[in-house]
């Protein structure tokens, strides 16, 4: 029994593909069938680690990749039949007559219509209390505003009147949010419908919507999905494991992994909640929560992936990895491009079967990222954004003009006031900088906590939690929390640091740890603000690129006009109060 419609265990496809060195992972180059099983040389790395180039094109999203590709030309799949009467949802780019052999969906998530915006979006722009953007990205930079920002936005006087409904976002073909079909539509086991009445869900979001039904079509089928951040990912894969585990067979049948215990965690409440009307229990895999001599009796593992190796190390005396059919990467182009990362993740994936769904969600995949996901999740749906679609438009991006290093502290205590409103999150480049900032601030007076892997696990718990019950307004931090983490009152981001990629990246700014940082704000609808600080030529020059890449306007705010500091106080009032 289990809780998706007929549902068969097991894919009829090669997914057996050695991925013998990191080289090859990420050239592709790995052609044999031969079985891979695990050996004690999975612990020993064969290749120096490598991860990914940094990205210096704006490329770093993938092609616009319409209609439906196929390159499985001589072996109809046995899902064609399925994959191709799935309702075309609206909102898709292309969901093109594919020939009859074509049966992998490659679909771009695109807004329904792209020339001009609609009555709501406008709406929406006229009251997030920054009027128009002072300079454009996408090489097309006007010159930076000198004067306050109250002369040069625009402030339109009625924003706090006008309330939001994240019904009308929903209905917005332009919005992520967007979908044509309700979630009775989507063939969901009864109890599972009930999860999702309980945890307030109307109407499923684009990529809920769209990547649902190819992940329950049977036979089962890998997908890849890219859906801008605070979309729903969680909820669609997490629905995905729900449908397939047999809550009668007392054994893992799923696994999730996700690249920080935080995320892990809240990953396991929303399938605790989604799933409360089932039998269905989880288990949370991550340091110190599971015990070398007891065998786990729980049908779905979330964890990160060094606690899973040293599990699946244990030669199947804490549970048999035959008997897993999902295996699931939320972050997945962090936890396949990462050095340390991506070799555990495969390794573990080496120890399950053959025939096991792979799913791999993410808010971005560069391009080399995305070719590597081809290869771990071969003959994949995939599901992609356009470049341009990465950001949610709803999160304002400011950036901060600093005097000197020792001005970014200055500009964060100016700050303040405007950070207390609402919550937010300061990113940091170094665990030292967070703990020296929050020390700062703490002898000013000022509550605030911060949170890095230096932590023990339990006070990083203590701390997350702290946070998200509202007992903290302010989080400084590192990249620890810069995916995945969803707390809806966080209205503000600061990047006290611009992200860059490490000397291996010839430290080059990192769009996508920007990307994953701020989309912390802005979730499922809400607004948001977000202020990088710009300190010197070189961190303008990145600033500069990552508008650039991106194409999305930074608006200058400067610290110690006040006219600014109001400005961004109104805009955070108006994120606070969210869609309803
Ligand atoms: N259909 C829905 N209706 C209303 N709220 C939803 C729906 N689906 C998800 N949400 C809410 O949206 C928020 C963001 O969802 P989620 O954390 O899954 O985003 P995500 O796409 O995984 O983001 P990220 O890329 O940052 O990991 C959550 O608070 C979740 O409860």
């Amino acid at each position: 029994m289990s809780y998706g419609a007929n549902i068969q265990p097991g894919i009829p496809e090669a997914d057996d593909a050695p991925i013998a060195s990191l080289a090859s992972r990420i050239s592709g180059l790995s052609t044999s069938n031969t079985p891979h099983p695990p050996s004690s040389s999975d612990s020993q790395p064969q290749s120096p680690p490598v991860r990914p180039k940094p990205n210096t094109s704006n490329n770093l999203f993938g092609k616009a990749l319409a209609g439906v590709k196929s390159d499985r030309a001589s072996a109809p799949s046995p899902s064609t039949s399925t994959a191709t009467s799935t309702p075309a949802p609206a909102p898709v780019a292309a969901t093109a007559a594919a020939p009859a052999e074509e049966s992998k969906k490659n679909v771009e998530l695109l807004p329904a219509k792209e020339e001009g915006k609609d009555k709501m979006t406008n709406l929406m722009d006229e009251q997030d209390g920054w009027g128009e953007p002072a300079q454009n990205g996408n090489g097309e930079k006007k010159e930076v505003v000198d004067t306050s920002m109250s002369e040069a936005s625009g402030l339109i006087s009625n924003e706090f009147q006008v309330e939001v409904k994240l019904a009308d976002l929903q209905a917005d073909p332009n919005s992520p949010l967007y979908s044509v079909q309700t979630f009775e539509q989507l063939n969901l086991h009864e109890d599972l419908m009930k999860g999702i009445y309980a945890v307030g869900f109307k109407k499923p979001s684009k990529i809920q919507e769209v990547a649902l039904p190819l992940l329950l079509s049977n036979p089962p089928r890998n997908l890849i999905g890219q859906s801008q951040s605070g979309t729903g990912k969680t909820a669609a894969f997490s629905l995905n494991m729900l449908s397939r585990v047999d809550p009668a067979m007392m054994t893992p049948q799923a696994i999730c992994l996700a690249p920080s215990r935080e995320l892990a965690r809240q990953i396991q409440e929303v399938i605790d909640k989604i799933g409360q009307f089932t039998d269905i229990k989880t288990f949370l895999a991550v340091p110190g929560s599971w015990s070398r001599n007891v065998r786990i009796d729980k049908h779905i593992l979330i964890g990160t992936p060094g606690t899973l190796v040293d599990m699946l190390s244990r030669g199947g005396r804490i549970f048999d990895p035959k008997q897993i059919r999902v295996f699931v990467l939320d972050e997945a182009d962090e936890m396949i491009a990462l050095q340390g990362l991506g070799d555990q993740t495969t390794r573990i994936k080496r120890m399950l079967p053959p025939n096991v769904q792979n799913v791999l969600f993410s808010a971005t995949f560069n391009d080399q990222v995305r070719s590597f996901a081809e290869t771990f999740a071969p003959e994949a749906n995939q599901l992609f954004l356009k470049l341009e679609n990465v950001t949610v438009d709803a999160i304002k991006q400011l950036y901060m003009e600093c005097n000197g290093e020792e001005g970014k502290f200055d500009a964060l205590s100016a700050l303040y006031d405007c950070m207390s409103i609402g919550q937010s999150i300061v990113f940091c480049k170094r665990k030292k900088t967070a703990d020296d900032i929050a020390e700062r601030l703490t002898s000013e007076g000022h509550s605030v906590a911060s949170l890095h892997g230096d932590k023990q696990s339990r006070e990083r718990d203590d701390i997350l939690d702290g946070f998200r019950n509202g007992k903290t307004k302010v989080l400084i931090t590192t990249n620890v929390v810069a995916r995945g983490i969803d707390i809806q009152q966080v209205n503000m981001v600061v990047n006290y640091d611009v992200p860059d990629q490490g000397p291996e990246g010839n430290f080059e700014p990192d769009i996508e740890t920007y990307i994953h940082r701020i989309g912390r704000t802005g979730r499922f609808g809400r607004k948001g603000c977000s202020v990088i600080f710009v300190h010197d030529g070189r961190s303008k020059s990145d600033v500069d690129y990552i508008m650039n890449t991106l194409g999305k306007p930074m608006k200058r705010i400067d610290a110690m006009n006040p006219a600014d500091l109001e400005q961004l106080e109104k805009a955070l009032k108006i994120a606070m109060k969210g869609p309803n």
